[in-house]
C-alpha cells in the first residue's frame, strides 16, 4: 500500500481554513507546520496557559496525505473553490508503506544525561551497562529526557542527590525526575500531577525501572516537608504555586524549577526569593533552571 503526500505552501493566516477544506474534499490527514522548520529561521511557538501568545508561524506549509489513486489535483482545486483561496504552489511525493513502529522507534535513541546517567528506550540495549540506566519509552505523559527543561532537572539531580534525600516531584508527567531521583539513591520520593494519565504512566514507569514511590493527584500530595522539591511545569503555574511549593520544603532544603523561558527567569527568581535564597539561573536552549535554598 502507498499514499500520495502533497506539501502545500500557504499563507499562515489561511492555513487552518485551507487544511479543513482539504479534509472536507477527502484527504486523509492535513497537518500545518512551520515552513522554515529545520532552518536557522525556525520559529518555536510555546503555549503558556493564561498568557497571550502568537499561535501562527510567519510562513506555513500543509502536509496533506491522500489515498494512492485519489485525484489529488481535483481535491486541491475543490478546497480552493470552497475557501476562495488562490491555487497554492505544491509539490508531490509518493509515500510507501513502512514499518511505522520501527520507524518511530528509530527516532528515539538513548540519551546521555551525564557521565553515569542514561535514559534508554526499552527496545534499545543500554549503551553503558555499568551506568545508571533509566528505561523510559515515549508515551502520553511528558518527559522522555529529550526536552531541555527535563534535562536541566536531571542534571541537577545527578549532581546533587547523594543518598537518602526525600523528594517531591510536582508535575511529574512520565515520572522521569522522581524515578531518576530514586535510581540515584534518594529516599522517599513522591510525584504529583493534575493529569490522571500522568499518574498512571509514572506508576508504570517506576515499576518498569524496579523502583517505587508515591504517585498521586494534587489533593493527595503527602504533607511531610522534604529535602528537595522539583517542579518542571511552566512559568504561569509556577507563579501561582510558589507558596504551596515552598511550604513543602524543609528549612535548608532545595527548590528546583524548570519550564521557564529565559526571558521569564528574572521575574520568577524574584517571586521565589520570597522563600528561598536563589542561585544564578542555568540556561539550555532558551529554557531556564532556577534553584534556591529554603530560608527558615
Ligand atoms: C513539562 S511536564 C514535566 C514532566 C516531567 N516532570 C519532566 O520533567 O519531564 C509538566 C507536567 O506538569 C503537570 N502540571 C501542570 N500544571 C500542574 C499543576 N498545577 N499541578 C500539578 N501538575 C501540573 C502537567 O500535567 C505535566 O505532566
Amino acid at each position: 500500500m502507498a499514499w500520495q503526500q502533497a506539501t502545500i505552501d500557504t499563507d499562515s493566516a489561511v492555513a487552518e481554513q485551507f487544511a479543513d477544506a482539504l479534509m472536507d474534499a477527502g484527504c486523509l490527514s492535513a497537518a500545518i507546520e512551520d515552513a522554515l522548520a529545520g532552518t536557522e529561521a525556525e520559529q518555536p511557538i510555546f503555549g503558556e496557559p493564561g498568557e497571550p501568545v502568537e499561535q501562527m508561524w510567519k510562513s506555513s506549509k500543509i502536509i496533506a496525505l491522500f489515498e494512492e489513486h485519489a485525484d489529488l489535483a481535483l481535491m486541491i482545486a475543490a478546497a480552493t473553490t470552497a475557501t476562495g483561496i488562490a491555487l497554492p504552489h505544491y509539490t508531490l511525493e509518493r509515500v510507501e508503506e513502512q514499518d511505522w513502529v520501527r520507524l518511530t522507534q528509530s527516532q528515539f535513541d538513548p540519551i546521555r544525561i551525564s557521565e553515569r546517567l542514561w535514559i534508554t528506550p526499552t527496545w534499545h540495549d543500554a549503551p553503558d551497562a555499568n551506568a545508571i540506566n533509566l528505561q523510559l519509552d515515549p508515551g502520553l505523559a511528558f518527559g522522555t529526557g529529550s526536552h531541555p527543561t527535563t534535562r536541566l532537572c536531571l542534571q541537577w539531580l545527578d549532581a546533587n542527590i547523594k543518598g537518602g534525600e526525600t523528594v517531591l516531584d510536582y508535575g511529574c508527567g512520565s515520572g522521569i525526575l522522581a524515578i531518576a531521583a530514586l535510581k540515584l539513591g534518594a529516599g522517599d520520593v513522591a510525584g504529583v500531577d493534575i493529569d490522571a494519565q500522568a499518574v498512571r504512566a509514572s506508576l508504570d514507569n517506576a515499576a518498569q525501572n524496579g523502583v517505587s514511590g508515591i504517585f498521586c493527584l494534587p489533593d493527595a500530595t503527602p504533607e511531610a516537608k522534604v529535602d528537595v522539591v522539583l517542579a518542571n511545569i511552566l512559568a504561569n503555574p509556577l507563579r501561582l504555586l510558589g507558596e504551596m511549593l515552598a511550604s513543602h520544603v524543609k528549612t535548608g532544603g532545595k527548590i528546583v524549577l524548570s519550564g521557564i523561558l529565559q526571558e521569564q527567569a528574572e521575574e520568577l527568581s524574584a517571586i521565589y526569593n520570597t522563600w528561598f535564597e536563589m542561585e544564578a539561573p542555568v540556561f539550555d536552549e532558551g529554557w531556564t533552571r532556577l534553584t534556591g535554598t529554603r530560608r527558615a
